[in-house]
């Protein structure tokens, strides 16, 4: 029996094939290639200057490609038109028409496309109903708060259900509640309405709390490409693992591998073992990574540890999340979370040992 699923439910929604983009000599983006698949989720995430906004506008047509293809439903679009494309764009400026109301604005995309009056009338009313801004049909932007007026920007784009969203940092201008309470209103009308949804921002948490799918962007190229967790717990590169969550790092020099086939690492703390990462071998700097809820405090209780000292240097009391701050003898910092009601046994400025799993850390360049 053939198991295998057709090749129309495996395929891509969105194919980046190659696509780079050149200033003159300067590279914006190097050449990229990326699927994304029907109904996902994908967030670009990366500094200011990585390229996000690059790789949505060349998606969007906005922004020519000076090289590869982009394939949409296996057919090539590289060279189609913006208005051909159908896709919905949302921006961090709302962009909404000052002159029309809330109702007229959602409308626009419909009335553009010819839909009958009635048809109109009743896509807008769900929609807005949806973002929870029916009562506000009749207002003008002027009148709506900054928050409502993104959720017009969303409405507006929503209504005429299109099978791509790409959205580039549409809660930048918003308050951090504010902004939480759009981002879970995002992915639930992403999810609602099965849209192949890609979306920029620089915020990590927004990426982690969002996403299917995280595209780490640093220096014009994709640094990492996986889920929230794969990303979280198995970072790549040490840039990866530091732009998104805490991270403790300890570098030095490959040391060759141990009985296991793990990567030794050779610190000034001592040498230790960890995970290969997956693109480390030529480089030049080195890294162990460990994250901070991986460490324990005591000596190694059995094999397959690292153990370390390192003097206690403060202890902060954050409510569920209590960490206790070492610092190494070459100044680096360590960190590491303390189970609720735990005993630390040594004071401040005196030296603790602490553990963790071989298999929790991961030796990245
Ligand atoms: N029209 C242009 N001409 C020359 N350089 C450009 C142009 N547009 C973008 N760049 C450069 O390309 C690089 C990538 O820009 P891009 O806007 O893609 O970054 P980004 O990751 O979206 O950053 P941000 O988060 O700040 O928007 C930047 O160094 C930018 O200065």
């Amino acid at each position: 029996m053939n198991i295998s699923p057709s090749p129309a439910a495996t395929a891509a929604k969105i194919r980046i094939d190659g696509l780079s983009k050149m200033y003159g000599t300067f590279t914006a983006l190097e050449p990229t290639t990326l699927d994304v698949q029907r109904g996902e989720f994908l967030t670009l995430l990366g500094p200011s200057g990585s390229g996000k906004t690059t790789l949505l506008q060349m998606v969007s047509g906005l922004t020519p490609a000076t090289s590869g293809r982009l394939r949409i439903d296996g057919g090539d679009w590289t060279n189609r038109p913006v208005h051909e494309r159908g896709m919905g764009l949302v921006f961090q400026h709302y962009a909404l028409f000052p002159h029309m109301t809330v109702e007229e604005n959602v409308a626009f995309p419909l009335k553009m496309r010819n839909q009958p009056a009635d048809q109109i009338r009743t896509a807008v009313a769900e929609t807005l109903a949806k973002v929870q801004l029916d009562a506000f049909a009749h207002r003008f932007p002027r009148e709506l708060s900054g928050g409502q007026q993104q959720r017009v920007a969303l409405a507006r784009c929503f209504v005429f259900r299109p099978e791509i969203i790409l959205m580039d940092e549409p809660l930048g201008a918003l308050d951090k509640a504010l902004r939480e309470t759009m981002q879970l209103e995002i992915r639930r009308l992403h999810r609602e309405f099965g849209t192949t949804l890609i979306y920029v921002t620089h915020d990590q948490e927004e990426a982690l709390v969002m996403s299917d799918r995280i595209c780490v962007m640093n220096h014009a190229k994709v640094e990492q490409l996986g889920t929230p967790s794969q990303i979280y717990s198995d970072p790549e590169t040490i840039f990866a693992a530091t732009f998104i969550g805490h991270s403790n790092l300890l570098h030095g020099t490959l040391a060759g591998t141990d009985a296991e086939g793990n990567a030794l690492i050779r610190t000034a703390a001592g040498t230790f073992a960890g995970r290969m990462g997956a693109r480390d071998a030529d480089a030049a700097e080195h890294a162990l990574i460990v994250r901070p809820e991986r460490v324990t405090l005591g000596a190694a209780t059995g094999p397959g540890m690292n153990e370390l000292r390192a003097t206690l240097r403060d202890v902060v009391y954050i409510g569920s999340d209590n960490r206790l701050m070492l610092v190494l003898p070459d100044g680096t910092e360590f960190t590491l979370r303390l189970d609720p009601g735990s005993e630390i046994g040594a004071g401040i400025g005196e030296e603790v040992t602490v553990h963790w799993p071989i298999t929790a850390g991961r030796v990245v360049s």
